[in-house]
């Protein structure tokens, strides 16, 4: 453990990360609306866990983290669980008076190759989370910070923002907000949304050369 802490109230799961993270970065590389066009508009997350740090770019696998309101014993537990690559996805009930992670254990996260964050509750430590470059998604923003008795579990699917969210899930963000898809999903999502950029850009040119 990162600190002396007794985890012993944390279920662990195991899970297999199957997302290819290349095609990943690629499909990345569209906004997270037209992804979403192409899945009929769903799969996004509740739009009210916010970008919290200048640079929401983010892509990667799901690690999911479930934590009692207020309490982030779970989260210390998950370091542990990191792959590179991973996005860890907190289910914090919601609840946004007490901060579930700063900034200590967010570089510690960093350290084992954490790519995001994503908190259905709060967060503090916003400025110097900045400062990591680490894209963090929440909730809220709170100076209180969490107590560390748990219980909670980690690599179990949570609920966050209204979506499930399973271990190895594929998760990408960017300013609009949060998309998750299967990771079999990946190689079709990356199809569809080139066509649709490309039916975009078409109706672009149309537009333009009717204006000028
Ligand atoms: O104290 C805590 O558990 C949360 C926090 O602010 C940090 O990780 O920096
Ligand atoms: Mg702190």
């Amino acid at each position: 453990m990162f600190m002396d802490l007794d985890a012993s109230s944390i279920r662990v799961a195991a899970f297999d990360r199957t997302a290819d993270l290349g095609q990943v970065e690629q499909l990345a590389k569209f906004p997270v609306a037209l992804i979403g066009d192409t899945r009929g508009r769903m799969g996004m997350m509740d739009p009210r866990i916010r970008p919290i740090t200048p640079k929401p770019l983010m892509f990667g696998s799901i690690l999911p983290v479930w934590c009692r309101e207020g309490d982030n014993l779970a989260v210390h537990r998950a370091l542990e669980e990191i792959r590179p690559g991973d996005v860890m996805v907190i289910n914090a009930m919601g609840e946004v008076t007490r901060a579930i992670i700063g900034a200590l254990i967010a570089e510690a996260a960093v350290i084992h190759g954490m790519a995001g964050l994503v908190v259905d509750g709060s967060i503090r430590d916003a400025e110097e989370l900045a400062e990591l470059g680490l894209p963090v998604y929440a909730r809220g923003v709170s100076p209180a910070g969490p107590y560390k008795s748990g219980p909670g579990t980690v690599g179990e699917s949570v609920a966050c923002g209204s979506l499930v969210c399973r271990g190895g899930d594929v998760i990408i963000g960017d300013a609009d907000g949060l998309i998750v898809l299967p990771p079999s999903e990946v190689a079709g999502a990356l199809t569809a949304a080139s066509a649709q950029q490309d039916y975009e850009e078409t109706m672009k040119t149309r537009f333009r050369s009717q204006g000028s």
